[in-house]
């Protein structure tokens, strides 16, 4: 079976700069994938890649079998960039069908596609307005609309949720999960927790590597707790010793102020949450929440 994506060595220098430094990386098409990586990891680099819009200095990136950038991924593959704008001269509607013109629909189709994806957004009632009549979630939701055009396979979103509030988060998120019924998205960004909600796969890259892919649900539920405590009296360390003589447990790390993940052995100790609350509740440790498995935060940065 061809891959949805299959990058080999791939590397890219901007003059001296190494943007990217032998990347080789599989992904399949399927659930929503993550990349990630702080400011300068390469992950836009990456993005415009995969897209044709830059080539590689080295290495072979394929796209459904095919190599970036070709014809044969006309229509197949969309990106969403992080600066991707509307122009505010003309309605949503209008320049959204040129869109479609140049995506090759033709005619009266070009205009029942736009009104195809625009109520996939719930915006049907925007294609009269111009973008300045829009509110931000709602020029980022147009922005889906159009990467949805076509119907592409692979669809490159680039920070879809930055500078949006939670309740404009949240309907793009739906709207993502809703749309990946028949996509395979991969989303750029720095808010992890969003992706955590979102995606299957992480991508992580830093300063031009590859640093693993990792599928979060799997890594998330085997051996770790995730503890918030309430406001303690006591040390980091006097409760990291107390935890440690806990049957299974081999490591307590504290990665944010009143929290830490406590790793143990599950094969052998598969109701250590139990012993746990009721170790926290002997010392007279009050905990807010208890969680089985890691956040995507602890999982990658610690
Ligand atoms: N056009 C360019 N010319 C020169 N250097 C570039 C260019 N584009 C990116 N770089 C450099 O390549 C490296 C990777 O940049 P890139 O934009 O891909 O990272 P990123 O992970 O997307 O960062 P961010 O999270 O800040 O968007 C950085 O060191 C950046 O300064």
């Amino acid at each position: 079976m061809v891959s949805l994506i299959q990058c080999t060595n791939i590397t890219k220098r901007y003059g001296s700069t190494l943007a990217l430094d032998n990347v080789s990386l599989t992904l399949e098409a399927g659930a929503p994938i993550a990349l990630i990586g702080p400011n300068g990891a390469g992950k836009t680099t990456l993005f415009s890649l995969l897209c044709g819009f830059l080539r590689a200095s080295s290495g072979d990136a394929l796209i459904m079998g095919h190599q970036a950038g070709s014809k044969a991924l006309h229509g197949r593959l969309a990106a969403l960039p992080q600066d991707a704008n509307l122009d505010p001269r003309f309605s949503i509607g209008h320049q959204l069908e040129l869109f479609a013109k140049l995506q090759g629909f033709i005619g009266s189709k070009a205009g029942n596609e736009v009104k195809r994806v625009l109520q996939q957004v719930d915006l049907s009632n925007t294609y009269d307005m111009k973008p300045e009549a829009l509110s931000h979630g709602m020029r980022k939701r147009i922005l889906l609309a159009q990467a949805l055009m076509g119907s592409p396979e692979l669809i490159l979103l680039d920070e879809p949720t930055a500078g949006l509030d939670p309740p404009n988060v949240k309907v793009m998120r739906s709207l993502i999960n809703d749309a990946s019924k028949n996509a395979t998205f991969i989303i750029s960004s720095h808010n992890l927790d969003e992706l955590e909600k979102v995606c299957q796969s992480v991508v992580h890259l830093d300063k031009g590597h590859l640093k693993g892919v990792v599928d979060i649900h799997q890594a998330r539920n085997s051996g770790y707790l995730t503890v918030v405590m309430a406001e303690l009296k006591t040390t980091d360390q006097d409760i990291r010793e107390s935890l440690l003589s806990l049957p299974g447990v081999t490591a307590v790390s504290f990665n944010a102020p009143n929290r830490f993940v406590l790793e143990y052995d599950s094969k052998q100790h598969s109701n250590l949450d139990m012993l746990l609350m009721q170790h926290l509740s002997e010392k007279g440790w009050p905990y807010r929440q208890l969680v089985n498995g890691r956040t995507l935060e602890d999982q990658v940065y610690f």
